[in-house]
């Protein structure tokens, strides 16, 4: 693949149904593949497929929409080496960006501009042994750690890695329930139970419009 060219799922306009940017109008870039498998993983279809695309167009159908903020995802977008050259145009253009990414690759080459959230995959997912530890010596206050969490040993594990790497001290750190897994409700009483200094979130976009591809 030529480093400017980017295999994309979908370009889509919606709210920000996750992060502190939660509810505030977005384009969103998924791009297509990821090495993971997370067994409750609500983007399967963005594993294979997708359209090749000219990081050119990729800018000219984001701009079609006219938001203020972009959200690049996937899939995992880090899997893409062009997904940087992306990421720094998208800046340089003066939108406000965020990344979703694994935790399994690295984020030392992201745009400093670019708000990183990072997940840490818990062992409900299946893909634990995945996560790039060293990621957390690089994140800032405007990065942002995320768990999502599919029942209690997954919470006891989080609350358990959370504590002991200090990790409320990094970034802010975000809770959130599988989607049809773990109860919303339930999260939120051990939450709040247990003092933690995190954020709980639920997926938005799917309290609104449902689990469907383009929300
Ligand atoms: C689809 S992933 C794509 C970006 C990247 N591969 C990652 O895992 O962060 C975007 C976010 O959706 C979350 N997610 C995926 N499936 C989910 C589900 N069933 N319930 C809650 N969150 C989910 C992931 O944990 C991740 O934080
Ligand atoms: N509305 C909406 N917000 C999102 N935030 C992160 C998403 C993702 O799939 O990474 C996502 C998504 O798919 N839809
Ligand atoms: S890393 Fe992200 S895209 Fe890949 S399987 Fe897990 S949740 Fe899905
Ligand atoms: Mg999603």
């Amino acid at each position: 693949m030529r480093d400017t060219t980017l295999r994309i799922t979908e370009i889509f306009h919606s709210l920000q149904g996750e992060t502190s940017r939660l509810g505030l109008p977005t384009v969103f870039v998924r791009l297509t593949g990821c090495p993971l498998r997370c067994n409750w993983c609500d983007s399967a279809y963005a594993f294979h497929g997708g359209r090749s695309m000219e990081l050119a167009e990729v800018l000219a159908q984001v701009a079609q929409h006219g938001a203020r903020h972009v959200c690049v995802t996937g899939g995992e977008p880090l899997a893409q080496r062009p997904v940087h050259a992306l990421l720094t145009r998208l800046c340089d253009a003066g939108y406000s960006v965020s990344l979703e990414t694994s935790g399994a690759l690295s984020v030392a080459e992201v745009d400093p501009r670019v708000s990183r959230i990072v997940d840490i995959k818990a062992p409900g997912s299946g893909e634990a042994d995945r996560n790039l530890w060293d990621n957390l010596a690089l994140l800032n206050a405007h990065d942002e750690i995320k768990f999502v969490l599919a029942d209690r040993a997954d919470y006891d594990w989080a609350c358990t890695v959370l504590r002991e790497r200090n990790l409320a001290q990094v970034a802010p750190v975000l809770f959130s329930p599988v989607w049809e897994s773990l109860p919303p409700a339930q999260l939120a009483q051990w939450v709040l139970a247990d003092r933690l200094p995190v954020r709980m979130q639920v997926q938005l976009h799917k309290i609104l419009w449902g689990e469907q591809p383009g929300v």
